[in-house]
């Protein structure tokens, strides 16, 4: 199969209320109406019902409610056990994927409200790499554009975005959504030129307004080549480039991030053998659901009885040696990214961080 002909795993995250769930619905029908139909997984065992059709719910396989009277857990602890039983079966979804290649170009994956529970969780990393080192696979993060008016407000969406990317090594696509009610041209604006944002904050004289401005000029390589797309799930309006930045961020999940990725993979099993268990597609993670075909026809609690699953306790071998694996290659990042601002500080031989 050649790269062109390959589908692409598109996750969309963002804030609880961002619109990721009507994005996904929108995305679909476009989809559906442009060319091959999407193959859409919910990652929200929480929701009460998904607009879109699913080829695959989460809530078919696992039963929320159940989890939380039968865990003793309160929301997001259930929604965290939730996405680790589910993780516990992805092989089987990996499989229905592979199966289906062809039929589809996108597979979307809407994620759970609390974006955490997905991005800080070990299943919401062990179902990310899954399917980076199965698919290509990119990610779109929505933002709330009439929330985000607020320079401070902004400012934490891009940082919250920032550390997705660098926790996800994803290529990234910024969708700001609600465009029908808010232009997100503003929001563009200040990503591009300093000096505009900078007088947004004028207004502000809070400490957190200096370190705001501070922030900006950090993000200044973040932005740099940030795909953006303004978008409203509602209208449909802007979802025709949000479709060309996919593209984009595809191209350049083979150019660099595959690449990247196959590097650092070979280096962590180099250095850990043991790992080399859970970085493949999944097959000898530990089975605490029972087994059963993922998708719509599943609909039990799957639940092994009596075994502790809480968010602290499972996956107790694995975790810990991708946590060290993650820090490691982190550590690896932020050394590098710092290695190459000296070099250019010094060619240039002016401080990184001026602006004016
Ligand atoms: N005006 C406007 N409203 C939107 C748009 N997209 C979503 N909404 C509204 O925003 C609210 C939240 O949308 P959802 O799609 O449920 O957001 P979500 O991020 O999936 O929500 P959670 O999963 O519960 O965190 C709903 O009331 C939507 O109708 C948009 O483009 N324009």
């Amino acid at each position: 199969m050649t790269e062109a002909e390959q589908p692409v795993c598109v996750i969309i995250l963002g804030m609880a209320g961002s619109g990721k769930t009507t994005l996904v619905n929108r995305l679909t029908s476009k989809l559906y109406s442009s060319g091959p139909p999407p193959y859409v997984v919910n990652l929200d065992p929480a929701c009460l019902e998904v607009p879109y059709p699913a080829n695959v719910d989460i809530r078919d396989t696992v039963n929320y409610k159940e989890v939380m009277k039968q865990y003793g857990l309160g929301p997001n602890g259930a929604i965290v056990t939730c996405l680790n039983l589910f993780s516990t079966k992805f092989d089987q979804l990996l499989s229905l994927m592979k199966k289906n290649q062809g039929r589809h170009k996108y597979y979307l994956f809407d994620t759970p409200g609390q974006i955490e529970v997905f991005t800080w969780s070990a299943s919401g990393n062990i179902i990310t790499e899954a399917l980076a080192s199965t698919f290509p696979t990119v990610v779109v993060y929505v933002m709330d554009t009439v929330r985000s008016v607020n320079p401070v407000t902004f400012m934490s969406n891009m940082l919250y975005a920032c550390s997705i990317l660098y926790k996800s090594k994803l290529p990234f696509v910024v969708a700001m959504n609600k465009i029908d009610v808010v232009d997100h041209n503003f929001a563009v604006e200040w990503m591009r030129d300093f000096e505009s944002f900078e007088e947004a904050l004028d207004s502000e004289t809070s400490y957190v307004s200096n370190l705001t401005r501070s922030m900006c000029l950090a993000l200044e390589d973040f932005y740099k080549d940030l795909l953006v797309a303004g978008v409203s799930s509602t209208t449909g309006d802007g979802f025709d480039e949000l479709l060309q930045k996919l593209v984009a961020a595809e191209k350049e999940f083979h150019d660099v991030y595959q690449i990247e990725r196959k590097e650092e993979e070979s280096r962590a099993k180099a250095s850990t053998p043991s790992m080399k268990k859970v970085t493949g597609e999944g097959e000898e993670m530990p089975l605490v659901v029972q087994d059963s075909a993922v998708g719509r026809e599943m609909s039990e609690v799957f639940l092994r009885q009596g075994s502790d699953e809480s968010s602290e306790g499972e996956d107790e071998e694995t975790p810990v040696g991708r946590d060290e694996m993650e820090e490691e290659s982190f550590a690896d990042f932020v050394n590098r990214v710092r290695d190459e601002k000296l070099e250019k500080k010094n060619a240039k031989n002016e401080p990184s961080c001026s602006k004016s």
